[in-house]
């Protein structure tokens, strides 16, 4: 196995930059989560660290040592892509084999070598099939089996799931992370789902315009983002403007979002922005609402919309102009219908600073 960094690459097709100046380290065995909106430079790094193309500035390392020289067969790097083509005139068994065969392997190591990687994706009795005899759950978990035979030293995996449907998608993320377990391979994964980037990595990176916007544990970039556009883009985010004073951020209308230990980003009198997640806000009916804490943020406004979504709902209650989401649990339905007053509130650490 082995770790991977690149650092400082850039790509540019004609005069657009598709990665500027990105550098991230790929810790060996970890699963690491590269999200961003379309067009964002995510394919284009897969490609770098392939050997599929080359950066116009910057290195690229694998176990420490420049890779930059060597070429896309001696990397060592399974793929799996969200058009995953098998070989649709060959069976499982000869499609995983198919890898091994080119490297002249001897017959019986490759027998032995593609049953394990079919034992791995839990294929075994399949092997005799063609692909177009397989559901797309199957041909996926094949084209895994072809990835891993090669006992490659890093996976790298565009959008693997991209094709299959919700529930056939959440068993794969599953299967995908228990094989990746299992045999501890570095692993840099592509996705557009935000949910599958939370439950399924150790660490996530966050593209905007070829730029590496953020980057940490699901925990990290969803609790404390830096960015509103981390924030939004990774769940949902209520984002609030206005300027610092005194360790809080004020509203254009007066209220204050006092932040956890009164720690502004900027000196007072300058504009600001902080987030609150939904699900940390809380609804108050009725009259003469009063605060737990002294520091907690109370704001007032009228609930336009409500939406039903299983566990959770989302009112959409409006203040000062402003939308603001909120998630409540459905255990404990609230009186309130559309049109009715309410007060929201908010404990200070839930309030998180944002830097722009
Ligand atoms: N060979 C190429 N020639 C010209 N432009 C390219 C080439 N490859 C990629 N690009 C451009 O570079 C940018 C980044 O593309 P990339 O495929 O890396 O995005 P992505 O984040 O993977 O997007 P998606 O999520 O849609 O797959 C895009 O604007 C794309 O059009």
């Amino acid at each position: 196995m082995a770790s991977v960094e690149v650092k400082n690459i850039s790509r540019s097709f004609g005069l657009y930059k598709a990665l500027d100046s990105v550098s991230i380290r790929f810790e060996d065995g970890g699963f690491y989560a590269l999200l961003g909106p379309s067009g964002s430079g995510k394919t284009t790094l897969l490609r770098m660290i392939a050997g599929f193309d080359f950066p116009d500035q910057g290195q690229i390392e694998m176990n420490n040592e420049s890779v930059e020289q060597v070429p896309l067969e001696k990397r060592n790097i399974g793929m799996v892509f969200q058009n995953y083509a098998l070989f649709p005139n060959m069976n499982v068994f000869d499609n995983v084999a198919f890898g091994l065969s080119v490297r002249g392997l001897a017959r019986a190591d490759i027998r032995k070598r593609v049953g394990d990687a079919l034992d791995l994706v839990q294929l075994a009795h399949l092997g005799a099939r063609r692909p177009h005899q397989l559901s797309g759950g199957q041909r996926q978990r094949v084209a895994l089996a072809r990835a891993i035979v090669i006992n490659p030293r890093v996976l790298l995996l565009d959008e693997p799931l991209g094709a299959l449907d919700k529930s056939l998608r959440l068993d794969m993320q599953v299967e995908l992370k228990r094989i990746q377990r299992e045999i501890g391979i570095t692993t840099i994964f592509v996705t557009h789902d935000q949910e599958e980037a939370l439950t399924m990595s150790d660490r996530i990176g966050i593209l905007r315009a070829g730029q590496l916007i953020e980057e940490g544990t699901p925990e990290e970039i969803y609790n404390r983002p830096r960015t509103s556009f981390a924030a939004t883009f990774l769940g949902e985010a209520n984002i609030f403007e206005g300027v610092w004073k005194s360790g809080a951020l004020e509203l254009a209308d007066g209220n204050r979002i006092p932040l956890p230990g009164h720690v502004s980003l900027g000196s007072d009198g300058a504009s600001g922005r902080c987030m609150v997640r939904p699900e940390r806000i809380k609804v108050l009916t009725g009259h003469d609402q009063k605060p737990l804490n002294p520091t907690d943020t109370m704001l007032t406004g009228h609930l336009t919309r409500r939406l039903f979504s299983g566990n959770w709902t989302t009112l959409f209650v409006d203040h000062a102009g402003q939308s603001l989401r909120v998630g409540v649990p459905n255990d404990s339905p609230l009186p309130i219908a559309e049109g009715d007053a309410l007060t929201l509130t908010w404990t200070a650490d839930s309030a998180v600073p944002l830097r722009h």
